[in-house]
């Protein structure tokens, strides 16, 4: 399959670097499956990091009026999303709640874009705690919000595969402004709505 590259990728000096990365660490490419592996490792990469080329906000940028003066929380749940340890270069992948509440009567926007948000924020070489603040920012500078949350869990393969090794643990990290921060019902809302463990 093919995959389109964001523009300003150099996808033939990435899989010279990639192959030098794989020399260097003793690994051969030179059996019939893995003559192009350090091209395969090379555009995995940029398709890993496509986000850094994008701005994930202008997914909010499409608006609607609400069905309901007073909609309450909106919520995206069990959102899932890849992202790259920038420490390590290895993946964590988890699971999101995106949500936001709109002041009364405030326009909404599609549900899939939260997820969008996330996703392509998570797109990026990333530390989980970034990222889940970079998606409230973003809901509290584009919507005309109450509040906002982004909960994560995640994964991360540098600790679960090596280093630690602690196989089963995952990373929890809950960002909340406004109301869903300062307002106990509000907030005991939200939190119910952490993505469980897949
Ligand atoms: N807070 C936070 N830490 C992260 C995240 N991703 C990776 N890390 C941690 O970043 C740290 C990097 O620490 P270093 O000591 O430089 O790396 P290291 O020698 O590979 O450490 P070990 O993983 O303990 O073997 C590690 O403790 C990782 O677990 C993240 O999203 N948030
Ligand atoms: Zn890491």
């Amino acid at each position: 399959m093919t995959t389109t590259l964001p523009d300003g990728i150099d996808l033939a000096a990435a899989t010279d670097h990639a192959a030098s990365l794989l020399a260097a660490l003793g690994i051969p490419c030179n059996s019939e499956s893995t003559t192009d592996t350090p091209r395969r490792m090379a555009k995995a990469l940029a398709e890993l990091t496509s986000g850094v080329h994008l701005d994930p906000a202008r997914h909010l940028k499409v608006t609607f009026p609400p069905e309901d003066e007073r909609p309450g929380l909106i919520a995206a749940v069990h959102v899932p999303f890849v992202a790259l340890c920038e420490h390590h270069v290895l993946p964590f992948p988890g699971r999101a709640t995106v949500a936001y509440l709109p002041k009364p009567g405030a326009r909404i926007v599609g549900l899939s874009k939260l997820a969008r948000l996330a996703q392509e924020y998570a797109a990026r070489p990333q530390v989980q705690e970034r990222l889940g603040r970079q998606v409230v920012e973003a809901l509290d500078s584009h919507l005309d919000v109450q509040g906002a949350a982004c909960l994560i869990r995640s994964q991360h393969a540098c600790m679960t595969l090596r280093g630690a090794r602690a196989h089963d643990a995952a990373m929890v990290t809950t960002h909340l402004t406004g109301l869903l921060d300062t307002d106990v019902a509000r907030r005991a809302e939200i939190l119910a709505l952490m993505p469980s463990p897949s």
